[in-house]
């Protein structure tokens, strides 16, 4: 059977005999290579995995003292070629793929040669899975990441990674690995991480890590160097499953098919009998390799990889002017997060203004408090974070802004406000400075247009919290001029965010589809649906967040001044809740311990008519495919995959939905509430 790929970027095993002191034969070193620089990172596909088994079988041929594994620069191997797997034609070549892996890299589990792996750089999945297969590992102190991210895309570890990992560190790391480091806090493991859970024997600078490993290795053939394991408690591996199971179910409500199947298969690892727990692995490959989760997380995958990156509509970035200095306006709860980031990734001047000096000492202090957790975290070195604190800087004088080339405000969400403010600044920066505005829903068309120079306005719309959500929605007004859009554009790129290019239309495109939503919300709690109902009324979607918890993390007084722009631009569909009102004005936190706060239940004002859970989320869902397809059709943005790439980056909507207008598609929801579907079929199923 024929597995090739056409898209496959072929990992070369690069075979090489190296002797070692103290050996009497030499070592066989296998490099993984693709021909490419990190930004292009190895990865396995059926001709690469051919090539590994040949190289491994010249290499026992040799009858060397050990067989090493190891990568180019930076990169060990981030896994499977993923490009191949929406081409794999029927269950049997499924099968095939994970039998495949399974097959290449036991030779190094069950050769009669010691094996090694070097992993000088990332290892993510299958190149994870290949280390694990090998006897021994060394890992670089500078190795980027490692981990078992499958889950995250709506597959398994299935090349040995369920089976192996739990019996070398026990079963409670390997659950935090393969479930909830990638599903529930998107993180992998730092070197020293990895090497503390038992996944690395030892670790070394990345300076020599070579000759250290090959010599560590050395040693662990001569018998002289000892390796301790963790031991593995076989007692508690049904308590920790049963534990991290309901954790799934609590947060994704079964949402995420590819978690439940990664369970059953570490519960199968209990007895470590490989045969039985491979053959279970490419069993469940070859299920959900046609599952709609991993054509959604493949799709959401490339959104992120590749959209992302090169940001449709966006100008030629050599009209693009350098930034210098920048001003910031306000020293509030985001212009403090603004200040910071932006002196992190440019490393310029920075000065903030208030409205009195307190504030601005405030929003500096929090500034440098920052810094200094960066530095705790050893996130950033001190000698850098020296100079960082050195070109933050505050004052009530907007004369400070004299020589600032970009400069952005986020002061109160009013028109009059920041129009006043603009009109001041523009006396006082220099003629070509762009004005960027955060705002969150007001028209950056008014917002300039008693200025001189309107053209130079954008708006520079961020998420809360600034460190944490990638995106940043850049805004054009109608006439912002390109040498402003493109200088808008390189800096959000080296504030390292992903870009989208929208129009200036209200509320931009994540808070208007997430203010319709929970107007659809309330409308069910104003017309009598118990709040817990309507709030836990999407659970089975498995979204990060309930309703009621996001309402409460945007502010309900946010919520409702947001909501209240929209009611004003669309009043029929955006209507303003008397309830969420109420809320907003009572000042009193919306939940207690998850629950709504009983004080504020007694203030809701509750119709009779009451919906069932099911119906609530009908109307969200229909509410968001008619609001998308209105905003596509105004050009608010110029493709449905921007609209998944902001709900994605802004909006933590789950990479397992795959984007939500490919979900709403999928539903049926789009055809029945608009006449059609947002994407064509098949758009969402390959990477390309
Ligand atoms: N809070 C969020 O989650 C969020 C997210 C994205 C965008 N935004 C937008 O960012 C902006 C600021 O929001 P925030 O939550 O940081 O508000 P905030 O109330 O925390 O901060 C606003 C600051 O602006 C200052 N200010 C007001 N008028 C000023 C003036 N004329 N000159 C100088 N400073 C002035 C205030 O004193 C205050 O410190 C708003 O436009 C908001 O819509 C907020």
């Amino acid at each position: 059977m024929s597995l090739e790929s056409p898209n496959e970027v072929v990992t070369k095993a690069l075979l090489r005999l190296v002797d070692v002191p103290g050996l009497d034969r030499p070592a066989a070193l296998i490099t993984l290579d693709n021909g490419f620089d990190h930004r292009k990172p190895n990865t396995f596909g059926p001709t690469g995995l051919a090539g590994l088994d040949a190289a491994i079988t010249d290499a026992l041929a040799a009858e060397p003292a050990f067989v090493a594994v190891t990568g180019k620069p930076y990169i060990f191997s981030v896994g499977a070629d993923l490009t191949g797997l929406p081409l794999i034609a029927d269950r049997d070549q499924a099968l095939e793929i994970g039998r495949l892996g399974h097959r290449v890299f036991a030779r190094l589990r069950d050769s009669a040669v010691p094996t090694f792996a070097f992993v000088n750089g990332a290892a993510m999945g299958g190149g994870l899975e290949l280390a694990l297969h090998c006897h021994y590992r060394t890992l670089s102190a500078g190795a980027a990441a490692l981990a078992l991210p499958e889950v995250f895309l709506g597959l398994v570890p299935g090349w040995g990674g369920t089976q192996l990992l739990p019996n070398l560190i026990g079963i409670a790391g390997a659950a935090q690995v393969v479930i909830q480091n990638p599903l529930m806090q998107n993180k992998m493991l730092k070197p020293k991480q990895a090497a503390e859970l038992g996944i690395a024997d030892a670790l070394f600078e990345p300076a020599d890590f070579l000759e250290r490993s090959l010599e560590w290795a050395a040693g662990v053939v001569r018998g002289e160097v000892e390796v301790t394991r963790p031991e593995v408690d076989r007692e508690m591996w049904d308590g920790v499953l049963y534990f991290a199971r309901k954790l799934l179910d609590e947060k994704l409500h079964g949402a995420v098919p590819s978690a439940y199947r990664a369970l059953d298969l570490l519960a199968l690892a209990k007895d470590a009998n490989f045969g039985t727990g491979t053959a279970a692995e490419d069993e469940a490959l070859a299920d959900l390799i046609f599952s709609p989760e991993l054509r959604s997380g493949l799709y959401s995958f490339d959104l992120v990889q590749r959209r992302a990156k090169r940001p449709a509509g966006a100008p030629d970035k050599a009209l693009a002017r350098p930034v210098t200095k920048v001003g910031v306006v306000g020293a509030g709860l985001m212009a403090s997060q603004l200040a910071l980031l932006f002196v992190r990734r440019l490393q310029v001047p920075v000065v903030l203004t208030d409205l009195d000096q307190a504030r601005v000492d405030k929003g500096v202090a929090y500034v440098h408090a920052e810094i200094d957790k960066l530095v705790g975290k050893g996130r950033l070195a001190e000698g850098t974070a020296a100079k960082l604190r050195g070109l933050v800087s505050g004052s009530v004088d907007k004369g400070v802004f004299a020589d600032a080339d970009f400069v952005i405000e986020a002061v109160f969400e009013d028109l009059a406000v920041k129009k006043q403010v603009w009109a001041e600044l523009e006396k006082i920066v220099p003629a070509e400075a762009v004005l960027a505005t955060n705002t969150s829903s007001l028209s950056v068309t008014a917002m300039a247009a008693d200025l001189e120079h309107p053209e130079r306005v954008v708006g520079f719309h961020f998420f809360n919290p600034v460190a944490v959500l990638p995106l940043l929605e850049i805004v054009r007004g109608e006439r912002t001029d390109e040498a402003t859009l493109a200088t808008a554009f390189a800096v959000g790129k080296e504030l390292r965010k992903s870009c989208v290019l929208v129009a200036d239309a209200p509320a931009f495109v994540v808070n208007r589809l997430l203010t319709r939503f929970l107007g659809e919300i309330f409308a069910a709690v104003d017309a009598g649906t118990p709040p817990e109902v309507a709030d836990t009324a999407l659970d089975p979607l498995g979204l990060p967040m309930r309703p009621l918890a996001l309402l409460q993390l945007v502010g309900p007084a946010v919520a409702y001044h947001v909501g209240g722009t929209l009611h004003a631009a669309f009043p029929d569909r955006f209507g303003v809740s008397e309830n969420l009102r109420l809320i907003a004005e009572s000042g009193q936190p919306l939940l207690v311990d998850d629950q709504v706060n009983p004080e504020v239940a007694k203030l809701l004002a509750v119709g009779d008519t009451p919906l069932t859970a099911e119906q609530v989320r009908q109307r969200a869902l229909d509410a968001l495919a008619e609001e998308a397809r209105l905003m596509l059709d105004e050009g608010v943005v110029a493709e449905p995959q921007d609209i998944d790439l902001c709900m994605i980056l802004g909006a933590g909507w789950p990479f397992h939905l795959g984007g939500i207008t490919p979900y709403l598609d999928r539903t049926g929801t789009s055809e029945r509430v608009t006449g059609r579907r947002f994407l064509p079929p098949g758009i969402a199923t390959l990477p390309a």
